[in-house]
């Protein structure tokens, strides 16, 4: 096997500049790395914003891991450590720094500056990154274990152990700011912290920044607070003749502000022969997953058969069952680092969650979401809670 090509984040407090500065030159002439990102600009901004910054690079897998320098290296690895889906060491000997890749799968090496020498640190962070975890050691499973619990502490929104499940309102783009305010303070006042619902956007620009005028930018829907946005609905490609490409872009775009993307993909026509259909959808997958420079990040796809949506009835849960299981097979989902999940949309309602039997992992409301009792009776359906209760 070859041995792998890094793309490293580096990033330092204004403790750290010394060694960070070192450690990245040293990296740029290795050719086994073949991009350094630094994250730390040489001031004083304060380490928990380096550290989430680089991490964030490393979550979303536009970079596999990360150097952190402080003046201990703690207190970077406790902020990168606040990301989900990071693991980050301190380590200042050359065991700790081996176990920590094969015993931890850790992405991320913090280092002190007024802790280790330089040129121990330089010395470490070398051997650092010759060594990879082996996903078929007896390791991985414990490494699976702390993501599970991450999962179980957290889930897709970083919600609280009382929310079983990840509800999100994604309303039109007017009405975000006041139904993140709602749930914020509906939340605080009924004790339930943080919010057990999150808010989402119906759509996004491609890029952050530039004279897009009208266009609102992924960068913006993050820091209003939203933590889910829709990428490609079916009306987005029909009205407004959106492509795969564009749709791509618009992924990249979300998962790079840290949010999650719900990329719409569905058949058109209705087709009695579920092999084209899913030919069709898998197509649309494909087109936007392959290659997608974020490939660690979490995805939701939604399947919805064009054919369903605003219709009076769902597709069968047989249909539904067929192409989920077959997008779920497939080598671009399979092959991918994060984490995708499939949910169901298009005419989903009361009674539905039931008869597809655990095969999709949540479902996409349309009209039935406008209904209040509906809503809740679906959430409480997908909960495996009482509506009465
Ligand atoms: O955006 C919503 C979905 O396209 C589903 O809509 P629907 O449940 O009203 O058919």
């Amino acid at each position: 096997m070859s041995s792998p090509k890094w793309r490293i984040a580096v990033g330092c407090d204004d403790a750290g500049v010394g060694y960070k500065n070192k450690i990245k030159a040293d990296f740029n002439a290795d050719d086994r790395v073949v991009s350094v990102v630094d994250v730390g600009a040489d001031d004083k901004t304060a380490y928990p914003h380096i550290a989430a910054a680089a991490a964030k690079l490393v979550a979303s897998g536009e970079c596999d891991r990360a150097l952190l320098i402080c003046g201990t290296g703690l207190g970077v690895a406790i902020a990168a450590n606040k990301i989900k889906g990071i693991r980050a060491v301190t380590a200042h000997d050359s065991f700790s720094v081996e176990r920590a890749v094969l015993s931890n799968n850790a992405q991320v090496l913090c280092m002190g500056e007024r802790v280790v020498g330089v040129e121990l640190a330089r010395r470490l962070a070398k051997e650092w990154l010759g060594y990879v975890f082996d996903e078929s050691s007896p390791s991985a499973a414990k490494v699976a274990a702390i993501h599970e619990y991450e999962e179980g502490e957290g889930g897709l929104s970083g919600q609280g152990e009382e929310a079983q499940i990840d509800a999100y309102i994604i309303p039109d783009f007017t009405a975000l700011t006041s139904t993140i305010a709602a749930i914020s303070s509906s939340s605080s006042s009924s004790g339930l912290l943080p919010p057990i619902v999150g808010v989402g956007a119906q759509d996004c620009a491609t890029d952050d920044f530039g004279p897009f005028t009208g266009e609102v930018s992924a960068a913006v829907l993050k820091e209003i607070g939203c933590g889910i946005v829709e990428a490609g609905h079916a009306e987005r490609r029909r009205l407004f003749g959106e492509t795969d490409a564009v749709i791509k872009k618009k992924v990249e775009a979300v998962v790079r502000n840290g949010m999650v993307p719900l990329v719409c993909v569905g058949e058109v026509e209705r087709m009695s022969d579920i092999d084209m259909a899913v030919a069709e959808v898998l197509a649309q997958v494909e087109a936007v997953l392959q290659g997608l420079g974020v490939d660690g990040a979490d995805v939701v796809l939604a399947y919805e058969p064009v054919w369903a949506i605003g219709a009076p009835e769902p597709a069968s849960a047989e249909h539904v069952c067929g192409v989920v299981r077959r997008l779920r097979e497939s080598a671009v989902v399979k092959g991918r680092r994060g984490r995708t999940r499939i949910v169901y949309g298009g005419a989903a309602g009361p009674g539905l969650w039931a008869r597809l039997g655990g095969e999709v992992d949540g479902l996409f409301l349309g009209r039935f979401a406008h209904e209040p009792e509906q809503f809740v009776k679906m959430l409480c359906e997908v909960a495996g809670v009482s509506a009465e209760g």
